[in-house]
């Protein structure tokens, strides 16, 4: 085992190094995600600019036996990121390198964000074929999660991924495509940052294109009744907010136009009137969660109409159109199940959180094996859908979606006013999970769940995924806690440069601090 050397000498001696290659580290860095939910305090935080730094970074982790974690910009909502080791972030590896405006062919430096690379596109009439609700993401880490958007006529964000070039523990950077070692490709489009660093990504953009969306709130029986006709299909970008308490739904759809563009009309109570009546009633929620009915039926009703068939419009370029304002930080729990279990899943939820009774309207049978005495949620539910079967690209190993059809995402949010923990969380949660797996489903990688049993739910993909994660990296300088826990199995030994979980508590506001180490 390699004596560890202090961090400031380490520093010193890794920057003072003369071979050209610049080490661009620091220490005392504390990452957070996003959320603020999970924090950790790497050893050396590094943000490299060029390849030949990133190789430098790997050949010293493999020389002083560190493990090496990726963040993009920390929006994944778990632990995934957190590391008590070398902590590597691209934000300042972030180029585009080419664009093809003719093929729409488009390669980047993996650290670039999407807000940044949208503009670029844009300069050049183009634009991401899909986004999800925000752009702030990498691109190295918006797919390596399974990033997706809203709409049948595209997969996950990935699909229109056609190369990675991707850097290796051993120093080496591969090539992958379809075309071109298969298997690493498939690994490494959701890699979840355990295969190596993603330096380069080729895809597949779109013609710019604007967006005429509309949004209507109306009662979820509404909706429901259009599951299978005419909901998802009526226009290029389709999603849904559902309100359970109130058993209402707002319907937001999206088709391309050339029409000029016009933003939304606003009131006096969007922007910060709004936004900080919600985050109070959601703070006072946490002491009467009783009130969280009433709370949905107002802030909802003051956002989107209390009449039913009230309607908001806009046109706006899709890079605009397709975000939303997220809110506050927030616990998400969202789970892939077939398109057509969504009424029966909506239905058992409803059932559940309202504590329905045979002969009440809307009642149906939940058989959610968990308590709902006293258990109050926040909204919406974020109704998503995305289908996978209609490309001929390679499936990601770890894709959750459904191989045989379309494929729909229910989010649970559970927000946390002023950043402090909402009651009955870990229920809810239960409950969700619980109806999501009966109902077929995985969940969504990036997110807060809790099952861990993931080989049950994945069977020979992940066997795959796993032999080609370790090819890749045989002494697992890129696996953490939560590979760990999640994917990596127990029967396999602990690997040689994997970090492992030594504590975890919760620090005032800064969610739970995760401390590993590494044996060398
Ligand atoms: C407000 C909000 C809204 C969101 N909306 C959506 C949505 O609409 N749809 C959806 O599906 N998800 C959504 N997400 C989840 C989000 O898209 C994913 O968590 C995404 O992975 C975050 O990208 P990131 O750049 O922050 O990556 P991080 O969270 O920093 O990292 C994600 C993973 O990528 C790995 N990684 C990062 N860069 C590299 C690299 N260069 N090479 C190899 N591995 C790498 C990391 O190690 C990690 O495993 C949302 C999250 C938030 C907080
Ligand atoms: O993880 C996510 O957060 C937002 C909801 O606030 C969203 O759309 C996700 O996906």
């Amino acid at each position: 085992m390699q004596e560890r050397l202090p961090n400031r000498e380490l520093i010193a001696s890794l920057t003072n190094s003369n071979d050209g290659v610049a080490f661009r580290a620091k220490t005392g860095h504390l990452h957070h995600t996003w959320a603020k939910t999970y924090s950790s305090l790497p050893e050396l935080y590094i943000q490299p600019e060029s390849v030949e730094e990133l190789v430098k970074v790997v050949n010293l982790a493999r020389k002083l036996r560190r493990r090496i974690a990726l963040v993009g910009c920390g929006h994944s909502p778990s632990e995934l990121t957190c590391t008590s080791s070398w902590l590597i972030n691209l934000d300042n590896f972030n180029k585009v390198i080419s664009v093809d405006s003719s093929t729409r062919i488009v390669t980047t430096q993996s650290g670039i964000r999407l807000y940044a690379l949208c503009e670029e596109l844009d300069k050049n009439g183009l634009a991401m074929a899909n986004l999800g609700s925000i752009n702030e993401q990498s691109m190295g880490g918006v797919f390596a999660t399974g990033t997706h958007g809203s709409s049948l006529l595209h997969g996950l964000i990935s699909e229109d991924i056609l190369a990675i070039k991707i850097l290796l523990s051993d120093g080496t950077v591969k090539t992958c495509s379809a075309s071109e070692n298969e298997d690493l490709f498939r690994a490494a489009l959701i890699s979840l940052g355990a295969l190596g660093i993603v330096v380069e990504v080729t895809f597949r953009a779109a013609p710019a294109f604007s967006l005429r969306w509309s949004q209507t709130v109306d009662t979820d029986t509404k909706m429901l009744s259009a599951w299978s006709s005419t909901l998802w299909k009526q226009t290029h970008f389709v999603r849904v907010w559902w309100f359970p308490y109130t058993r209402r739904a707002v319907v937001w759809s999206a088709e391309e136009t050339s029409e000029p563009h016009f933003d939304p009309p606003t009131s006096y109570y969007d922007g910060s009137l709004g936004y900080y009546v919600y985050l109070n009633l959601l703070y006072a929620a946490r002491y009467v969660p009783s009130i969280l009915p009433w709370v949905e039926w107002f802030v909802f009703g003051m956002q989107y109409g209390f009449k039913n068939g009230t309607t908001t419009a806009a046109v706006q370029p899709s890079r605009k159109a397709l975000l939303m304002n997220c809110l506050y930080s927030q616990y998400v729990n969202e789970w892939a199940i077939p398109l057509e279990k969504g009424p029966e899943a909506l239905m058992r939820l409803g059932s559940w959180l309202n504590r329905l009774r045979p002969g009440d309207k809307d009642y149906v049978e939940h058989k959610i094996p968990f308590s709902n005495e006293g258990l109050w949620v926040h909204s919406p539910v974020e109704v998503r859908v995305a289908d996978t079967t209609r490309t001929s690209s390679p499936r990601p190993f770890l894709d959750p979606t459904s191989k045989t059809g379309p494929t729909l995402y229910l989010n649970a949010i559970m927000y946390r006013p002023y950043l402090l923990d909402p009651p009955c969380l870990d229920r809810f949660y239960q409950g969700f999970e619980w109806l999501m797996r009966d109902l077929g489903g995985r969940p969504h990688w990036a997110k807060n769940f809790q099952v861990s049993d993931l080989d049950a739910l994945y069977g020979d993909d992940l066997t795959k995924w796993r032999e080609v994660r370790n090819e890749a990296d045989p002494e697992g300088m890129f696996v953490g806690p939560w590979h760990r826990k999640f994917i990596m199995g127990d029967s396999e030994a602990r690997l040689a440069l994997e970090e492992c979980e030594e504590e975890r508590r919760t620090v005032d506001k800064n969610g739970v601090r995760i401390e590993g180490s590494v044996i060398g």
